[in-house]
Order: structure tokens, then sequence, then C-alpha cells
């Protein structure tokens, strides 16, 4: 059977990248995708909008919507302190296993726990199945038209508190603008838009910042 892309960019990173070393697990696969194929991730310019916002958060309990191959996962996972946790849920269960082989030969898998599942499911149980309290930071990443259902399914289950930053990938291409439309007329969030290009292209792109503010 022929080799899925997501198949040819974890056997890059398990030929090419350094085991134990986050950064070139990132680097790696930032290479595969500019030089062979793209792919989508983050990748390394809105990576780099992620670090900033997610440093500046120095989040407990994160949660990330829309694994893929594990790219986010670990560039977040990287400058998490030793004692906070990102969970992370992916529907696609060939993107799980490839993610959760990268997670692991990036080393930061006591850091990160992948879910399983459609998220609209999976967030009602992260308080009692999965031990959560609240939310310190939430990167939206999956697919468009479930960023605002989601956002309020969060609000729902009371997983959101004062302070908790929800940054959301692709607000314009492929975009998301019945989300932005939602979040900044909601006088609950606080919005910042930080303009960028769609990964490994020079395609314009952006993300959202949004606070919640209880
Ligand atoms: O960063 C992303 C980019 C795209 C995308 C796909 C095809 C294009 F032609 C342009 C952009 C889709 C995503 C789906 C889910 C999470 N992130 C995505
Ligand atoms: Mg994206």
């Amino acid at each position: 059977m022929d080799q899925s892309k997501e198949q040819r960019i974890l056997n890059f990173v398990l030929q090419n990248a350094v085991r134990g070393d986050p950064q070139s697990v990132v680097d790696t696969i930032d290479k595969y995708c500019s030089q062979k194929e793209w792919a989508m991730n983050v990748g390394d310019e809105k990576g780099l909008i992620l670090d900033k916002i997610l440093e500046e958060a120095k989040p407990s309990t994160s949660l990330e919507l829309g694994t893929y191959c594990g790219y986010s996962a670990v560039r977040m996972a990287r400058l998490l302190k030793p004692s906070a946790r990102l969970l992370t849920i992916e529907f696609n269960p060939k993107f799980a296993a490839i993610a959760k082989q990268i997670i692991e030969f990036a080393g930061v898998q006591e850091k990160v726990k992948i879910l399983e599942g459609p998220s609209e499911e999976i967030i009602p149980q992260l308080k009692k199945k999965h031990e959560v309290d609240t939310l310190d930071f939430v990167f939206l990443d999956h697919w468009k038209e479930r960023y605002t259902p989601d956002t309020i399914l969060l609000q729902e289950c009371g997983l959101l508190r004062k302070g908790t930053v929800i940054l959301a990938d692709n607000i314009i291409c492929p975009g998301a603008p019945e989300f932005i439309n939602y979040i900044r007329n909601n006088s609950h969030f606080v919005c910042t838009n930080y303009p960028s290009h769609l990964e490994y292209m020079k395609v314009k792109d952006a993300m959202e910042k949004a606070v919640f503010l209880g």
C-alpha cells in the first residue's frame, strides 16, 4: 500500500531529527514541508507567534484542537515548564498514530496527552475523565467551522477562566470568518490579530488571540 504524506513526514523525522530533541524535530518537519511536500503544520513563521504568546501565558494546562502530525504539540511542549501539561485532540486516527510517534521521538510524551475523537465529545469529558480544572491556554487549529461551537462548548463546560488565552490559526487562509465575527463581537473576549503567512507559502494568513475576561 502506498505510504501517506504523514507517514513520509514521520519517516523523515525518524531518519533526520535527533531523538529527544524537540527543536530538531520541529526544524526537520519544517525542512521536509518547505522543500519536499507541503503539509498543514502551523510552520515556523506562525510558530514563532505561537511561541511568544505561549511563553507570555506560561500555562500549566493547555489544550490543542487539531493535533495532525504533532508539530505544534512538540513546538508547545518544548516551551512548557516540567509540571505543565498539554492535551491535544485529534479526530483522525491515522494522524493521531503518526503524532504519537513524533511526540515520543521528540521526548515530550510526559507533557503531552493525545485524545483521539471528535472535539465535541471529548471537551465535555476533560474535567471528570482527564482531571482538568480550567484551561490556561487553548490553540484552535482544527476544522474552521468548529472554532465557534467548540469555543462556546469550552465556556459551557466551565473550562475557561479569567485570563484564559485562546489562539486561533488560519484566520485568513483557509479562513474562519464566522469565528472572527463571533469572537470580536463578544464582550467576554479581548481580541488581537497577528498578520502572518500560510505555512511554507507566501500566501497571507493570520492568527487571532482572544483573552477570556470571565
Ligand atoms: O494551517 C492549515 C492550513 C490549511 C490549508 C489547506 C489547504 C490550503 F490550500 C490552504 C490552507 C488547512 C488546515 C486545516 C486544519 C488546520 N490547519 C490548517
Ligand atoms: Mg492551521
